[in-house]
């Protein structure tokens, strides 16, 4: 960052000191936003404001500005977006770029303008180019072409990242954004096909075993890698990150774990107790060959992840059972 690296403290706020603070978790249903509400929850947090996408749709700029200015919440946590796997970001890629350039604009822009003292941006390990080096340290950013699957919701959050540097620079304001590996854990999206790949897995294997299907078709060749991380501690990450960081650089936030997707669909297939094949179809996209994250700065801040993902995905296997109707 050069002679802009104003990676220093902007402010001396703690946020847990001050739980009756008014906190908005923007996309509090979904699968982040709602572990951030547990989160803060149990930590005793009083006065979270939570909208959802039926009652504020972040997209709309001058709703957005009524709602900061009648409301000033205090921090803000961005967990709002268009969100999708492989097959819905190939799909949908105007979706994908200009829900998710319009959702973190207006509530960036709103925040500050409106006195927050502190907001945190969601980005993605998407980011990275797709041969970025392994593990992929936070300055592999813009070094080398995004993957194309992904590239429209890459370039948005790259964008998302920029705009926070950018208002820290200019504005002298406390932005900051942390760039999770791929989660999973209760409230995921468990759609056939415009999930990620772990609850697409799990609701396929559940539907076949409760069939008694032969086979469970898996996209692709199986050779990627992937990093999972359960969303409970990145809903810990995300609230070490609003105490403890305030820094112009975005922090990955990984569980340093790398599985094949064979590996994952045979821990899978056994989690679930399905007992027949797996058929791979490689008519499917691979998508990125492997995005290991290099989360040590996060780290060496004093954060480290707590889920492995065998138990991971018994808790969650366990939630899909009593929460999802099929
Ligand atoms: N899931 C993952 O593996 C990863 C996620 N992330 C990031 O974490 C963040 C949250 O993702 P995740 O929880 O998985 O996504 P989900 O799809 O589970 O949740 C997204 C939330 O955003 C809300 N939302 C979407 N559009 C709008 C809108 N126009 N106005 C208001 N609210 C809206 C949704 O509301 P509704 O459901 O009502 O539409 C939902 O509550 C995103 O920034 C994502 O990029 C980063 C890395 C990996
Ligand atoms: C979090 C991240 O998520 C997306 O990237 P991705 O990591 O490629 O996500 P994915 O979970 O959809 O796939 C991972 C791998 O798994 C394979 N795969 C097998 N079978 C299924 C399957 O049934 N569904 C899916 N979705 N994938 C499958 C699939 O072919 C691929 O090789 C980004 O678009 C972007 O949104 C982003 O940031």
């Amino acid at each position: 960052m050069g002679s802009q690296d104003n990676n220093v403290a902007l402010s001396s706020n703690s946020f847990l000191a001050y739980k009756s603070a008014k906190v908005f978790v923007a996309g509090h249903r979904g699968l982040v936003g709602s572990a951030i509400v547990r989160k803060l929850t149990q930590l005793g947090f009083t006065n979270l404001v939570l909208h959802s996408h039926a009652e504020l749709d972040l997209t709309r700029q001058s709703d957005v500005e009524a709602f900061f200015a009648s409301e000033k919440p205090e921090f803000v946590i961005v967990a709002a977006a268009k969100v999708g796997g492989i097959h819905a970001n190939n799909t949908y890629p105007a979706d994908f770029i200009a829900i998710n350039l319009q959702i973190q604009t207006n509530v960036i822009d709103s925040a500050y303008r409106n006195g927050a003292k502190k907001l945190l941006f969601l980005g993605s390990s998407c980011i990275y180019p797709k041969y970025a080096s392994q593990p992929i340290p936070e300055d592999a950013l813009l070094t080398g072409p995004l993957e194309p699957t992904n590239e429209w919701y890459a370039i948005a959050k790259i964008a998302g990242i920029k705009m926070c540097q950018a208002y820290r620079i200019q504005h002298k304001w406390d932005a900051i954004s942390g760039m999770p590996t791929n989660l999973y854990g209760p409230y995921d999206n468990f759609h056939p096909e415009n999930s990620h790949v772990l609850p697409a897995l799990m609701r396929r294997f559940h539907e076949a075993k409760v069939n008694g299907a032969k086979e469970v078709v898996v996209w692709g060749t199986g050779s990627p890698l992937r990093e999972f991380l359960h969303v409970d501690d990145l809903a810990d990450a995300v609230v070490f990150m609003m105490e403890k960081y305030s820094g112009l650089e975005h922090l990955n936030v990984g569980s340093g774990k790398e599985v094949t997707i064979k590996e994952l669909a045979e821990l899978m297939k056994e989690v679930v107790g399905f007992e027949g094949d797996l058929v791979w179809d490689s008519t499917k996209p691979d998508g990125t060959p492997r995005k290991l994250m290099d989360s040590s700065k996060l780290a060496s801040l004093g954060w480290t992840p707590k889920v492995s993902l065998k138990d991971g995905l018994a808790d969650t296997y366990k939630w899909y059972l009593e929460n999802v109707n099929l």
